[in-house]
């Protein structure tokens, strides 16, 4: 097997994770995929959905895409599909750090994860709010979430907070490090030389010249003068509301959605299958799956690979981009 090796992390043990990994392995890939999680839950995944993937050695899995090393790191104790055990909440996180610190030490150059049960990893008693902050706080960088289908890029100012917290959060300075940190990335890792950003408002209409909302006034259109006087291509705030028209959209490189719920159902929407969630500013690429744990299909076998399949492709791209970028450097 040829291309970058990659760390794959199948997630949630009782979720959709081990299976769609276990999929993942039925073929070959441009890339070497280790994979980091506990070894007997994928073969008793692949097992449950009739798929061929056995342990040919304490660190080697074998199936139909090839011989895939494996971090084995075992789970606590074994979860029925569906059935989240809190008590897995730190092999759950500590699979995505030891992949983490591949990465960092060079051993892999990017990570692939499967979904995570937030609340499962909480009630295990680790505070977790997604894996983008995770790995944001192992690392020591700023990152910024973005989620991507074939038709749009959505990235957001705040991730999973509370949506009674977002309007105090949005302020000039995390506005600013979040349009640095996606500037950047769409030039590097996707090659946009002089990529066009449309903001988004907060408010409804984007704050009608103030009569809903000051967050335009206040934070957001001194910001974007700012760093449009350096030189950013930024269009905006503009009303949520027909920001994605697809007329519109054909403008934008990328939308910069305020919160969570703003952009992502929009993204969902338009292409779930396709979709892919990755975390910029990290030194390395993170892709993850766009979906959840899926606890009502875990074990049916009837979860769609699609997202898995290309956030193995992105991540592979995007290493690769890398490489490319550090030897010219
Ligand atoms: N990348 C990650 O780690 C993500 C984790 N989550 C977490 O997952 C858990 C469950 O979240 P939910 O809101 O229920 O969203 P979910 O994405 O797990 O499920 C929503 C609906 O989509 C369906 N679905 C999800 N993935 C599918 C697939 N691969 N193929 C076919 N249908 C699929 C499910 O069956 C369900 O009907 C939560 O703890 C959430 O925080 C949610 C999104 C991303
Ligand atoms: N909505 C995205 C999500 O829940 C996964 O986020 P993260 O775990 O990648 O930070």
């Amino acid at each position: 097997m040829q291309g970058p090796r990659l760390a794959l992390v199948p997630g949630e043990p009782a979720g959709v994770g081990p299976e769609l990994c276990a999929r993942a392995l039925q073929q070959r890939w441009d890339a070497r995929l280790d994979i980091f999680g506990d070894g007997a839950v994928l073969v008793d995944a692949a097992r449950r959905i009739g798929l061929p993937l056995e342990r040919s050695a304490p660190d080697l899995l074998r199936a139909p895409g090839g011989e895939f090393v494996l971090h084995h790191l075992p789970t606590a104790t074994a979860a029925a599909p569906g059935r989240p055990e809190p008590v897995n909440a730190a092999s759950t996180v500590g699979a995505l750090l030891a992949a983490a610190d591949a990465c960092s030490a060079g051993h892999c150059l990017g990570m692939v994860t499967g979904p995570v049960h937030k609340a499962a990893i909480n009630d295990g008693g680790i505070a977790y709010t997604g894996t983008t902050g995770l790995l944001a706080r192992h690392t020591g960088c700023d990152t910024v979430m973005m989620l991507a289908n074939p038709t749009m890029r959505v990235a957001l100012v705040t991730e999973h907070l509370p949506l009674r917290e977002v309007a105090d959060a949005l302020t000039p300075a995390r506005l600013e490090r979040t349009l640095r940190i996606l500037h950047a990335a769409l030039r590097e890792g996707f090659d946009i030389p002089d990529p066009v950003i449309a903001i988004l408002g907060l408010n409804p209409h984007a704050g009608e010249d103030g009569h809903l909302g000051r967050e335009e006034i206040e934070v957001i259109q001194p910001v974007l003068a700012r760093l449009r006087n350096e030189g950013m291509h930024l269009e905006g705030p503009l009303p949520a509301d027909t920001a994605f028209l697809p007329a519109k959209l054909a403008d934008f490189d990328a939308v910069l959605a305020m919160y969570h719920d703003q952009g992502l159902p929009v993204l969902k929407h338009s292409g779930f299958e396709q979709a892919v969630n990755i975390s910029l500013g990290l030194p390395w690429p993170r892709v993850a799956v766009d979906h959840g744990t899926a606890l009502d299909l875990a074990g049916s076998g009837k979860a769609d690979p699609s997202s898995l399949f290309a956030a193995i492709e992105t991540c592979t791209r995007l290493a690769r981009a890398r490489t490319a970028r550090e030897r010219t450097a």
